[in-house]
Parts: structure tokens; C-alpha cells; sequence
């Protein structure tokens, strides 16, 4: 049998990110067919999978750096791996498990490799590999606020070929959600791991990362260290689950896996074992301490087996040709029969049932638009603490200036009217920008992730994220309107309330986008809302209210004109003053010609320069608009921003 070679090159796997299904021409993996039936042998072999990296900077131990030419990670690793058994990548710190995991995965993007890939003996594309296999992550990183049923749902909609019908897809969720055992949890909403007392424990969370990834019925299912973070009654149950989902559904079932417990190590069939970027053992776990017994290094009664594995096997003490020697002896071991010998023999045809999925199955942009927005409306109204600390701040501080406020035709009626309007833009904008500062901060890691998995792209996320952000903040700013406008005495006119509405909740609008630029490119709330007043405060200084125009440096003067809250007070001082109001004023106010200070509405807007250019209140209702155009689009560069950050931190 023939194997074909393949080769890879960081760029063009990391611009395929996994499940995204675009076809890659670097790599030509030697499978068959796919297939979504359960009862199909599937054997996954590789075949002489070197890695290396070019190039590479490495530090020395005084500190120094040097460039190697060549530094190689894996040196021609073969194996098998085969369906219906738990099989584990065991070894020490540095071993390469990791780099062959991903390159299997499909998920080696900053690397170069070569070497053959099958699967049951026949070629596959890098896209049809993926739609066979899928890979559960160490974090199981959910949006806290949704349950197992909304998250799964989610997936199924976003992953599943867009024609299957609704009902299948809930039975695809059923189907999972009994298989992990996660029937009694499936409404009730996550939860702060080990923080809330309701909410789904650590293991639950990790059955439920791996019921996600078996929602597309993969054939082959990599599991990165299942086992980490828990202790050992959980790890036991999580592997437990595994091994079912091996068993029953006849799936390849590969683990890398740290320090496991005695009972987890025996629940293993099989093992690879590696060393300095080879394999050291690979066959029945039962062989593995008499194999290494054999060559010398016995394992105490009562030592766990895997400790004593990596701690033999294990090239960080410096003794490199000691570990060599031991790679060596097992690939000499000719009679050994667990020794990879090769490709092997087609060992079925997998029928056509599941071929992969083509582009027209895929869910279409607008459907990935529908469910995003859709879940993105349920996270906001499950997040019912959030909505009624907004709905309870509107109100609140509504009733706070209503109470306070009590305007009347005098002088000090006039500059009140400036300082209720300052007041009530300055307040959407904070209030909107702390807001979601958070919810991005808490979704952040959520959307990292989906995006590494190819479930969506970032401009979809966003689309999806103001979308359903609008809705909300014209609703706070309505109840906020409403009793602010008919209980400070602003003049009582439909026509000028809406466009009070109106102007407020563009305010909030561009508010909470700030609050996504932050969060984005900063990627912790704490800095973001220590750095919100450095954003806001040159936009409060120019407009006009705390501090005349003339006053300010010039060279700073053409702050006014980016000054989101200079447009947004002077429309609406505009809209309560222009052509209307007349003020009066004690006699002792009274200037030498017998006027008062501020005798109209219109004096009022002409001592504060709102009648400056732009004209009117429309040109600054659109200049509002382009803010949260713009705004819009620094978000996207912030998301950029973190989406490459993550990516850069996974390589590093
Ligand atoms: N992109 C890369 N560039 C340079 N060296 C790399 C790269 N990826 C991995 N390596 C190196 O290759 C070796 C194997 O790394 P790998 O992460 O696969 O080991 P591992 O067995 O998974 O270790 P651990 O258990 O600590 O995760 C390490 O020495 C690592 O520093």
C-alpha cells in the first residue's frame, strides 16, 4: 500500500482554521471515506510524521540567543490507533505529544511537517479529514449564563448540515446529552465553575465538552488531557464517560494525558509512548512495565505505573543517550508485536452515508447571523442580574434628577437646563460603556475559542453582538426618558422627547461599542474601566459646558470636534431651546439696559456655541450616527487584535 506524502506550512493551515472546511493543497491525508454510522472498524494509522521548525531562535543557557537552521520536533513517528478502544500519548515534559496531537488534528499551524495519514487504507482531503474527527480542548470554556441544552442547540444549528431538520438536530442533542449522562443538568444554566452553588460541577462541564464535540458524530475524537484539573473520583468518572463513548460508538478515541491515577492508566487499551520526538512504545498498556522491565528498569509494587513510564522515559535529567538507547531497543525489538509495522491493508470501506458535508450544507451566513444574534438576545435576558442592575440604574437615577431637577423660566432655570442635558448624555455614555465592558469580558475566552473552531468568524460575532446590543439600550434609555423628560419640566412635546430618545441612545449606543474596544484590545475589565474616563473626560472637557471653548490650550481645540458629548448636548440643547423659551430674571439680575443675562432659548444655545457648525439638530443626530459607524469598526479592529493576540500566544 501506498502512502502519500504531505506537507505543511503554518500559513496555510492557520488561515484553515480546524472545522472551517476549506481545503487545503499542502496536505493529502491517505484515508477513506467518511461516515456517520456507528458500527464501521476505523483504524487511524500515521505513518513516519516528521516536524521541525526553521529558522528557530533558540536561547542559550547564558541567556544568549542563536538561530538555528533546522530544529526538529518529531523524527519520523509512526502508529495505530483504532476504534472502540481507549488509546493514550504518554510522556514526559517536551516528549512531543502535543505537536503530534495537533498535527494529527489538523490543528499544527506553526510548523513544518511531513509524513502520511490514514485512515482505514484511502486518501483524504484535510476537509474530510476534519469532518471525521473532532477535538475536545482541555478548558471546557461555555457561556456561563446558558444551560447544556441552549449550548448544545447552538452547536448543532451552527455545525449541522443546514438541511437536516430541527428535529433531527434535537435528537443529534438528545442523543449526546444521554451519552455523557447530562439528562439531569440540561436545563439548568452553568455557572461560575466551583463559584455558584446551582450550576454544573467540573466534570459535568467536561462531559459536556465532549457531548459538543460529539455532536457531529466524528469518527476519530482527540482528546487533549481530559484528566487535568480534576481530582481523582472526578477524573474517574470523566474517563469513564470516555470509555463508553468508545465502546458504543466504536470511535478512535486518542488522549494525551498528564500523571494519570492507576485506575485511569488501566483504563486505557492501548498507549504511545514518546521520547525526544519518537515513539518509545506503542501497544497494549498491559506490555508497557514488562516491556520497560525487560529493558532493565523495573517498577516497584506499589509505584503507579505512568509515574514510573515518564520518569524512565524521561530526558531532562540530560541523559539523552540513555533515553536513546531505550527508543532503540524498542524498535529493535523485531519480535515485539506491538510494533508498528507499516501501513496496513484496507481494513473497511466506509460506506457513503455521511460523506462530508459539501458547501451547500453549510449553514449560510444569514442563518449564522440568526443563531448568533438569537443566542446573543438570550445571554442578555438570562443575564437577568445585568438587565435589572441597567433597568434598575435608568430608573433610579430618572427618579434621582426628577427629584432634584425642577426647571422654571428664571436664570437659573436656563443654566440648569445646561447641566440636566450634559448630565444625561454623560450618563449614557458611562453607564452603556461599563456594561459592556463586562459582558465582552466575560465572553471573551467563549468567542476566542468558537472562532479557533471555525463555528463562526469574528465579523459575524460582532454583527451579531450591536445587533443585539440595540434593542437593550433603546429600551434603558426610554425608561430613562420617560421620567426624566415629564418630571424635571423640559418642554413636553412628543417630537422633542423622541429625539431626546433618540439622542440618548445613540450616546449609549456608541458607549457600549467603546466598551467593546476596550475590553477588546485590553482584555480585562479592570483596565478597561480605569482607562474609560482617560477616553471620555477630553470629549467632556470640550463640550462646552465644564469649561468655555476659549479657555482651552488652542492646540487642543480641535478636541470639540471629535467630541461625541459636544454633539450630543448641543442637539439637545437645540431641541429644548431653539426658537423657544423666554427667560426672566429678579431685578437685581438685570443688566444696566433693563435684559436679563439670558433672555430667550436661543441666547441660551448662542452663550454655550451650539449654534455653531454644524447647523441644526439633524446634522448632529448624523454625526452621532457616523460615531457608532466608527466605533463599530475600531471594534472589529479590537477583536482583530485579540484573535491574533490568541493566536500568537498558542505559538509562543
Ligand atoms: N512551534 C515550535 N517552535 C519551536 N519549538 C517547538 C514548537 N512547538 C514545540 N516545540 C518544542 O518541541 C518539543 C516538543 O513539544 P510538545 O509541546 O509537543 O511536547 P509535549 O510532550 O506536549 O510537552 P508538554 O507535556 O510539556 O506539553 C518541546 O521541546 C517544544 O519546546
Amino acid at each position: 500500500m501506498s502512502s502519500t506524502s504531505y506537507t505543511s506550512s503554518s500559513a496555510d493551515s492557520a488561515a484553515s482554521g480546524p472545522a472551517s472546511g476549506s481545503e487545503s493543497d499542502s496536505y493529502t491525508f491517505v484515508t477513506a471515506g467518511s461516515s456517520n454510522e456507528n458500527d464501521e472498524e476505523i483504524v487511524l494509522e500515521f505513518n513516519n510524521i516528521k516536524v521541525w521548525v526553521e529558522n528557530f531562535k533558540a536561547t542559550k543557557a547564558d541567556g544568549s540567543t542563536e538561530v538555528i537552521k533546522r530544529r526538529d520536533i518529531l523524527r519520523g513517528v509512526s502508529g495505530k490507533v483504532e476504534s472502540g478502544q481507549m488509546t493514550m500519548l504518554m510522556g514526559a515534559s517536551g516528549a512531543g505529544k502535543t505537536t503530534l496531537f495537533n498535527v494529527l488534528a489538523g490543528r499544527a499551524h506553526t510548523v513544518e511537517s511531513s509524513g502520511s495519514i490514514l485512515v482505514n487504507g484511502k486518501h483524504f482531503g484535510l476537509a474530510e479529514f476534519q469532518e471525521i474527527s473532532a477535538y475536545v480542548t482541555q478548558d471546557a470554556t461555555f457561556l456561563n449564563s446558558m444551560t447544556p441544552d441552549d449550548i448544545l442547540g447552538f452547536r448543532a444549528n451552527m455545525l449541522l448540515p443546514y438541511s437536516m431538520s430541527a428535529e433531527e438536530k434535537q435528537a443529534r442533542v438528545d442523543d449526546v446529552i444521554e451519552l455523557l449522562g447530562l439528562e439531569e443538568v440540561r436545563n439548568v444554566r452553568l455557572g461560575e465553575p466551583g463559584v455558584s452553588a446551582r450550576g454544573l460541577n467540573f466534570v459535568q462541564r467536561k462531559k459536556l465538552n465532549v457531548a459538543a464535540a460529539l455532536l457531529v458524530k466524528p469518527r476519530i475524537l482527540f482528546v487533549d488531557e481530559p484528566t487535568t484539573g480534576l481530582d481523582a473520583a472526578m477524573a474517574k468518572s470523566v474517563m469513564l464517560s470516555l470509555q463508553r463513548v468508545a465502546n458504543s460508538r466504536k470511535l478512535v478515541v486518542f488522549c494525551t494525558i498528564h500523571q494519570p491515577s492507576v485506575f485511569v492508566y488501566n483504563l486505557f487499551d492501548q498507549a504511545l509512548i514518546m521520547a525526544l520526538g519518537q515513539i518509545a512504545y506503542s501497544g497494549s498498556v498491559d506490555n508497557i512495565v514488562p516491556h520497560l522491565d525487560k529493558l532493565g528498569y523495573e517498577c516497584d509494587e506499589f509505584k503507579n505505573p505512568a509515574d514510573h513510564v515518564i520518569q524512565v522515559l524521561d530526558s531532562r535529567d540530560g541523559d539523552e543517550k540513555r533515553v536513546q538507547k531505550l527508543i532503540d531497543a524498542y524498535h529493535a525489538d523485531a519480535s515485539s508485536s506491538s510494533s508498528y509495522a507499516g501501513p496496513s491493508e484496507v481494513v473497511a470501506e466506509i460506506n457513503d452515508d455521511g460523506a462530508p458535508m459539501t458547501r451547500s450544507d453549510r449553514i449560510p451566513w444569514y442563518g449564522r447571523m440568526y443563531q448568533l444574534t438569537k443566542r446573543a438576545l438570550k445571554v442578555t435576558l438570562y443575564n437577568d442580574k445585568a438587565l435589572k442592575a441597567s433597568v434598575g440604574q435608568a430608573i433610579v437615577f430618572g427618579i434621582l434628577i426628577g427629584i432634584i431637577y425642577s426647571l422654571d423660566n428664571s436664570q437659573a432655570g436656563a443654566t440648569d437646563r445646561v447641566g440636566l442635558l450634559f448630565l444625561t448624555t454623560t450618563n449614557a455614555i458611562f453607564l452603556s460603556l461599563q456594561g459592556s465592558v463586562f459582558v465582552l469580558i466575560a465572553e471573551r475566552a467563549v468567542f476566542l475559542r468558537e472562532v479557533a473552531d471555525g463555528i463562526y468568524s469574528m465579523p459575524a460575532y460582532l454583527v451579531s453582538k450591536v445587533a443585539s446590543d440595540l434593542p437593550f439600550q433603546v429600551l434603558y434609555q426610554l425608561l430613562f426618558s420617560v421620567i426624566v423628560y415629564f418630571t424635571t419640566g423640559l418642554q413636553q412635546s412628543l417630537g422633542r422627547f423622541l429625539i431626546f430618545v433618540l439622542v440618548q441612545s445613540l450616546v449609549a449606543l456608541v458607549g457600549s461599542n467603546l466598551g467593546l474596544v476596550l475590553s477588546a484590545f485590553t482584555g480585562d475589565a479592570a483596565t478597561s474601566t480605569a482607562l474609560a474616563p482617560v477616553i471620555i473626560a477630553p470629549s467632556m472637557m470640550t463640550a462646552g459646558v465644564l469649561i468655555s471653548t476659549e479657555a482651552i490650550p488652542v492646540f487642543l481645540r480641535w478636541l470639540k470636534h471629535v467630541s461625541i458629548l459636544r454633539y450630543a448636548f448641543t442637539a439637545l440643547l437645540l431641541n429644548e431651546a431653539e426658537d423657544a423659551l423666554v427667560f426672566h430674571c429678579t431685578p437685581e439680575l438685570q443688566l444696566p439696559n433693563g435684559l436679563c443675562p439670558i433672555n430667550t432659548g436661543n441666547e441660551l444655545i448662542a452663550q454655550r456655541n451650539a449654534n455653531q457648525e454644524p447647523t441644526g439638530i439633524w446634522s448632529r443626530v448624523f454625526i452621532l450616527v457616523g460615531f457608532y459607524v466608527f466605533t463599530v469598526f475600531v471594534a472589529y479592529l479590537g477583536l482583530l487584535f485579540s484573535v491574533r493576540n490568541q493566536r500568537k500566544t498558542k505559538r509562543s
